[in-house]
């Protein structure tokens, strides 16, 4: 196997329309072997069909596609054996029984992981002869998670792996995906959770309307900068505390009752904010001076608007 920091995906410049929509604008990306790449959009950026793309299910109308170094739509079998996929919904049929399915997809690998381990690993055993169809919808979507790596992939995709989880799956799903990088494995994922990309991904890409619009480690993302944070009764007059700031800080209160002050987060102002609190009666409750977070980045980048 190639070695970790080595590409496993090379996207440049893909254009995917349907009739008149574009839902790939010359969206361009890397994700190398032995890290986690998480894609980060709205519903409708063109995670998914980006997705398609690298497994061969889709072909791009213009740009370049490496997967593992070949064109996944000129369709090899032997490329296919080292790729796994987790389809974002199913991927087995309704009436395979989940272990019989999980064995029969390990036969058709040279060196499969052990079927059985891996569905006590994910919480399965008791189900093994359970139809796909019966199994609830997170255990549908464990089964499917074993069954993208159980022939042990150079390279996986993963769509929304985590969506609908309880906590103890997802983080048995988290442990899975961290075992897969430690391996050497490419992890290409797809999330609308924004901790799940903070805490697993070594790159995160944000796309937006077919294209990346911002991309890196969730701590080159999220930047150095401080933010300070703390309740108390709502409309406090903030721009009396505003004078009382060091120039080019920033203070609103959204929603109500919470405010939010921005700017450099020095000693000094917050004894600013306290003091301003004590000379107002104010009691400013949690306060705390924390980092902005993936989810800020990703809403200020994407905007609040519903996406269609
Ligand atoms: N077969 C299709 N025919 C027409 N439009 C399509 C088709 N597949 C996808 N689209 C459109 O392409 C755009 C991108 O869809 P895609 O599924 O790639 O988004 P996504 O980022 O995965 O979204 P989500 O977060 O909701 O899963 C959307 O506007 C979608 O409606």
């Amino acid at each position: 196997m190639a070695p970790p920091g080595d590409p496993a995906v090379e996207l440049d410049a893909l254009v995917k329309r349907y009739g008149a929509a574009t839902a790939l604008d010359g969206l361009t990306l890397r994700a190398a072997r032995g890290e986690v790449t998480a894609l980060l959009g709205p519903n409708g950026a063109g995670k998914t069909t980006a997705i398609e793309i690298c497994e061969g299910y889709r072909r791009a109308d213009a740009g370049t596609v490496r997967v593992l170094g070949a064109d996944p739509a000129a369709g090899g079998r032997d490329l296919k054996a080292r790729v796994g996929v987790m389809p974002q919904s199913g991927g087995v049929p309704g009436t395979a029984r989940a272990g019989e399915f999980l064995r029969l997809v390990a036969s058709f690998h040279r060196a499969p992981l052990d079927p059985a381990a891996l569905l006590a690993r994910l919480g399965l055993t008791e189900h093994a002869r359970t139809p796909f169809r019966r199994l609830s919808g997170g255990q549908q979507q464990r089964l499917s998670l074993a069954v993208a790596v159980v022939g042990r992939p150079e390279l996986v995709f993963l769509d929304e792996p985590t969506t609908g989880l309880d906590p103890q799956a997802r983080h048995a799903t988290w442990e899975l995906v961290e075992g897969l990088r430690a391996a050497g494995v490419a992890v290409v994922l797809t999330t609308h959770h924004m901790e799940e990309a903070e805490r697993l991904a070594d790159r995160v890409v944000i796309v937006d309307h077919g294209r990346v619009v911002a991309e890196g480690s969730p701590a080159e993302l999220t930047g150095a900068e401080r933010q300070l944070r703390f309740r108390a009764r709502p409309g406090l007059g903030l721009e009396e505390l505003l004078t009382a700031l060091p120039a080019g800080s920033a203070a609103k209160e959204s929603p109500a009752g919470h405010y939010l002050v921005e700017g450099d987060v020095r000693p000094e102002l917050l004894a600013t904010v306290t003091a301003w609190c004590a000379s107002h009666g104010v009691l400013a409750e949690d306060l705390r001076i924390e980092r902005r977070t993936l989810e800020d980045v990703f809403l200020e980048l994407t905007g609040r608007e519903l996406r269609g």
